[in-house]
């Protein structure tokens, strides 16, 4: 049985279908100059499913996740999120739509000086417009919303230690904690075990799964180990030279389609 299962069963893709969805990417095109790498584009987030992101190196599974979290602007194509179709959308209403998809990377940016509380507060502080950094107190109800956060990742123990003292798998369940803190509906997981062991990156996983299950939240994850993908999503989208190849039920995709990505 798979940890997944444990977790909670992997969704067949109907009844995906039935919940609610949360990202809608539909025919997205972007072009760097005169090279493509990204060619009608469509694919979806429900609450409470896992969705992996796999392909080669450079085939558009960044690039798809920056377009969604306003890195990058794409050339064509529509993109809603929570119900706000964004090309319609005042630049406060995209704005707005957009901070309900938080964004974690491979590369963790945590302020390793300061304690593991004031970087998940900081989370909570970029809900407000304006934000620049982290100043040196936060409000008390923003210390008790983050204390929360960290429970949420198993690490409210090591609340008042230096960040800089964790071991990168806890820095990275710590940036899944300042996600929470900004009280996203989805977390769009860039590489999040990219720089992590396995042990770190099963618990990681493990994690974003739990939240999508007990939580209700969508998590999509470029990830470049498709047994994670198999372990943890509920579907799997596989790009090739920035196009969809497929968006599958893990449960209906066998190991030669995963590994046919990347010949
Ligand atoms: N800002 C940019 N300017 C020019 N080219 C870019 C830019 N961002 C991405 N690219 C190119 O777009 C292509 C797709 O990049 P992307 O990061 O989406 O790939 P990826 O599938 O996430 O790959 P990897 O697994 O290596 O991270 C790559 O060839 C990359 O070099």
């Amino acid at each position: 049985m798979s940890a997944a299962t444990l977790l909670g069963a992997q969704a067949p893709a109907d009844a995906a279908a039935a919940r609610e969805v949360l990202l809608d990417v539909r025919a997205i095109s972007k072009s760097f100059g005169d090279r493509v790498v990204l060619s009608d584009m469509s694919m979806r987030v429900h609450a409470g499913e896992v969705v992996a992101f796999l392909g080669a190196n450079g085939s558009g599974k960044s690039t798809t996740l920056r377009a969604v979290n306003g890195l990058i602007e794409a050339d064509s194509g529509d993109i809603t999120i929570a119900g706000v179709r964004l090309s319609e959308a005042s630049a406060q209403r995209r704005a707005e739509a957009r901070r309900t998809a938080a964004t974690v990377f491979q590369k963790i940016h945590l302020v390793q000086r300061r304690t593991v509380l004031q970087n998940v507060c900081a989370g909570g502080f970029a809900r407000l417009p304006g934000w620049r950094s982290i100043p040196p107190l936060f409000p008390r109800s923003l210390q008790e919303e983050a204390m929360v956060c960290l429970d949420r990742v198993g690490l409210a123990d090591r609340a008042h230690d230096r960040a800089g003292s964790l071991s990168g798998g806890q820095q990275q369940r710590v940036a899944i904690a300042r996600a929470l803190c900004q009280r996203p509906r989805m977390i769009l997981a860039d590489e999040p075990v990219s720089a992590l062991d396995p042990k770190a990156a099963d618990d990681v996983m493990r994690l974003l799964r739990r939240l999508a299950v007990e939580e209700n939240l969508g998590v999509a994850a470029v990830l470049h180990q498709p047994q994670l993908a198999r372990a943890y999503a509920d579907r799997v989208i596989g790009l090739r030279g920035g196009r969809l190849v497929f968006d599958s039920s893990v449960l209906d995709i066998d190991d030669v389609e995963l590994g046919s990505l990347y010949l």
